[in-house]
């Protein structure tokens, strides 16, 4: 990066989520400018390209990672691809902006956790963005300042219009459930300690090859429980819903906002389509972030350890959804390099 000048930016994978930062990184997060975006899908990748002035298109994302006008790597090709291409952003010593799940497995995430520490300063964060989202924000302070007494439950809804044909069962719960295994230990700081996948029969059409929707619980090591309804082809809106039951009161953040009509003996909302219209502020502010801090030569915000955390729970959902049976989830201890603390 010249002194001053913009910061030089990969985007690896340019569907969904690397097409959306994309925009973002060129048009409302200043101090970046996308140098390269790579994708298997070439078409993809040039017709990304084309909408950002100077921005090279590769096919494949350790080209691009290595071109010499990158400076940083936001990653959000799918989970299975996110090994390799950290591994060449590790090559150059690049901060990396990872898209959730760090890795679906806890085997993978370790290599990344171990190859991290070899370089001996942090490197990754993980996308994570309820982090930063208003609501999530206000509910983890309340919960930490006291009042409500100590969170005995959480009850979690999360609801898709919609997935990718491709998802598969086991990315209900690597893709979906892993933001409220992230948010779980964020809001509670509490560790997972085990899951129970619980299913009704499915609904028709694309759930039914899911088995969805699902109903998982976490139990945690400070003896809290959480529910989580995951639903992924809900078909009428994008609904992610935190309640927490304290000792003293409840909060609950998600409830459909927007504009409410009454007219002719019926009143009504609005309900959000999907995860860009929801969490949009929130990526804004989760990109804006890691772009300030990788200027100043840092990593901040979720770490490669949350990652490996919450795959380390994900493989015990995916093993609980399987057998039908209460799994433990089974981890390392937090290595001292990611500090204490235990979220
Ligand atoms: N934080 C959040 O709320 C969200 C995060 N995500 C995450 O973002 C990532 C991408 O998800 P989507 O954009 O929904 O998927 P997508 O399927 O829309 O896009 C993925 C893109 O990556 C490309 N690709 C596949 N393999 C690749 C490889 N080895 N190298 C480079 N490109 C490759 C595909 O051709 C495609 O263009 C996933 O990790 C997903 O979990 C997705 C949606 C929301
Ligand atoms: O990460 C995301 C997607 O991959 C996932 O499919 C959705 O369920 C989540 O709500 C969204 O935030």
């Amino acid at each position: 990066m010249a002194a001053n000048g913009p910061l030089g930016v990969a985007v690896i994978g340019v569907g969904t989520m690397g097409a959306d930062h994309v925009r973002r990184i060129d048009g409302v997060v200043g101090g970046a400018r996308v140098a390269a975006v790579a994708d298997v899908d070439g078409d993809r990748a040039r017709a990304v390209a084309e909408t950002v002035e100077g921005c090279a298109a590769y096919t494949e994302p350790a080209a691009a990672i290595a071109s010499p006008e990158v400076d940083a790597v936001l990653i959000a090709s799918p989970g299975p691809a996110h090994e390799e291409a950290l591994s060449a952003a590790f090559e150059r010593d690049l901060p990396v902006l990872c898209e959730k799940p760090l890795t679906p497995d806890p085997d993978s995430a370790l290599r990344v956790l171990e190859a991290e520490q070899r370089l001996g300063r942090r490197r990754v964060q993980v996308g994570f963005m309820r982090r930063f989202d208003a609501d999530y924000t206000r509910l983890r302070r309340t919960l930490a300042e006291g009042g409500l007494g100590r969170p005995l439950m959480l009850h979690c809804r999360h609801r898709n219009v919609s997935v990718h044909p491709y998802f598969t069962r086991e990315m209900l719960i690597t893709d979906c459930v892993a933001h409220e295994m992230d948010s779980t230990r964020w809001l509670l700081g509490q560790e997972i300690t085990a899951v129970t996948v619980l299913r009704p029969a499915p609904g028709s059409g694309p759930s039914e090859a899911l088995d969805d929707p699902q109903l998982v619980i976490f139990e945690t090591d400070g003896g809290a429980l959480v529910d989580v309804e995951i639903f992924a082809h809900c078909g009428f809106g994008y609904q992610v819903r935190t309640e927490a039951v304290c000792e003293r009161g409840t909060a609950r953040i998600g409830d459909d906002h927007g504009m409410v009509t009454r007219t002719a003996g019926r009143w009504g909302g609005e309900i959000a389509q999907g995860y860009l219209e929801r969490f949009g502020d929130a990526y804004d502010r989760e990109v804006r972030l890691w772009v300030d801090a990788a200027r100043r030569g840092e990593v901040t915000g979720p770490s490669a350890w949350d990652g490996y955390a919450v795959a380390a729970v994900s493989r015990a959902g995916v093993v609980a959804q399987a057998t039908g049976r209460r799994t433990p989830v089974e981890m390392i201890e937090r290595p001292a390099f990611y500090g204490p603390g235990r979220r």
